[in-house]
C-alpha cells in the first residue's frame, strides 16, 4: 500500500449499464494484483432500510468486492431513500451535498489503499442540485474518468455524447470500458471497432457477460 493511492471516476453511458459491475471487476483486478482496492458511491439513490440503517445495493456490491470491509456511510456518505434523480431525491429529503465531504471521505479511503475507484449514478452530466453535476463532482474532487460503456442497440451516441461532455469539461479522459452487458448484442464487433476508432481514450479492456470476480482481460489506467 502507498499514502497517494490513485483514484478515478467511473462514469458510463446511462444508468443500468454496469458502472458497479465493472468497478467491481477492476477492484477484483487490482487485488489478484495484490494491491489494495477500495471503491465509493458517494451519493446513492434507493436504499432499503435494515436495522434502522439505510443501506443501497451499489454500496453492498462495492464493499463486498473491495479488500476490506468498509462501514456504508466510509462509502456513501449521501444514501437517498429513492430510486430516481438524485437533485429530485435531496431535494425531497432536504439534502445539500457537500462537496468537502466527500472529498475528505475519500482521502481517508486514498490514506488506506493504493487504488480507490469513485462511482457516479446514471451519466456524466446527471444534476446533483440546481447548479451542480457530476462532472463536477469529478472536477471537484480532481478525478480522471473511466467510461462505462455498456454495449447494446444506442450506446455509440451515447458514449459519443459523454466523451464530448468529458473534454469540454475539462476532464481528463483516462479510458473506457466495453461492458457487455446484453450477452447477445447483434454485430458486437462491429458496434466496437466502431467505438475504438472513434474514442480517444485507451480501451481498458472488454468485460463479458458473468460475474465480476472472474479474472477478465481488464487493466486500470496507466
Ligand atoms: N457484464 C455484465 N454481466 C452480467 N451482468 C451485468 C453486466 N453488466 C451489468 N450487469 C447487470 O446489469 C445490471 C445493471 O448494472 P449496474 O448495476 O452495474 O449498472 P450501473 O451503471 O452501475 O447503474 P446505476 O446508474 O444505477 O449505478 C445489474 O443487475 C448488473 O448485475
Ligand atoms: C436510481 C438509479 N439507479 C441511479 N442511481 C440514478 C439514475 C439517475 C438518472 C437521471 C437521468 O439521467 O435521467
Ligand atoms: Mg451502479
Amino acid at each position: 500500500m502507498n499514502t497517494t493511492a490513485r483514484a478515478w471516476f467511473i462514469t458510463g453511458t446511462d444508468t443500468e449499464i454496469g458502472k458497479t459491475h465493472v468497478a467491481c471487476a477492476l477492484l477484483h483486478a487490482a487485488r489478484r494484483a495484490g494491491l489494495t482496492a477500495f471503491a465509493m458511491k458517494p451519493v446513492a439513490a434507493g436504499a432499503d432500510e435494515i436495522d434502522g440503517q439505510r443501506l443501497n445495493e451499489d454500496t453492498a456490491r462495492l464493499i463486498a468486492a473491495g479488500s476490506e470491509p468498509l462501514e456504508p456511510a466510509e462509502v456513501t456518505p449521501y444514501c437517498l431513500r429513492s430510486a430516481i434523480a438524485p437533485h429530485i431525491v435531496a431535494h425531497d429529503e432536504g439534502v445539500t451535498f457537500d462537496f468537502a465531504r466527500i472529498a475528505h471521505r475519500l482521502d481517508a479511503l486514498r490514506a488506506r489503499a493504493d487504488v480507490v475507484l469513485v462511482e457516479g449514478a446514471g451519466g456524466l452530466l446527471v444534476p446533483l442540485d440546481e447548479a451542480r453535476d457530476f462532472a463536477d463532482l469529478a472536477r471537484h474532487l480532481d478525478l480522471p474518468v473511466i467510461l462505462v460503456v455498456g454495449m447494446r442497440l444506442g450506446c455509440i451516441n451515447h458514449a459519443l455524447l459523454t466523451c464530448e461532455a468529458i473534454a469540454t469539461r475539462g476532464l481528463h479522459f483516462a479510458g473506457w470500458v466495453a461492458n457487455r452487458v446484453e450477452p447477445y448484442m447483434a454485430r458486437f464487433d462491429e458496434n466496437l471497432a466502431t467505438l475504438e476508432a472513434r474514442i480517444r481514450a485507451p480501451l481498458l479492456g472488454v468485460v463479458p457477460h458473468g460475474d465480476p470476480a472472474e479474472p477478465v482481460a481488464l487493466r486500470l489506467p496507466d
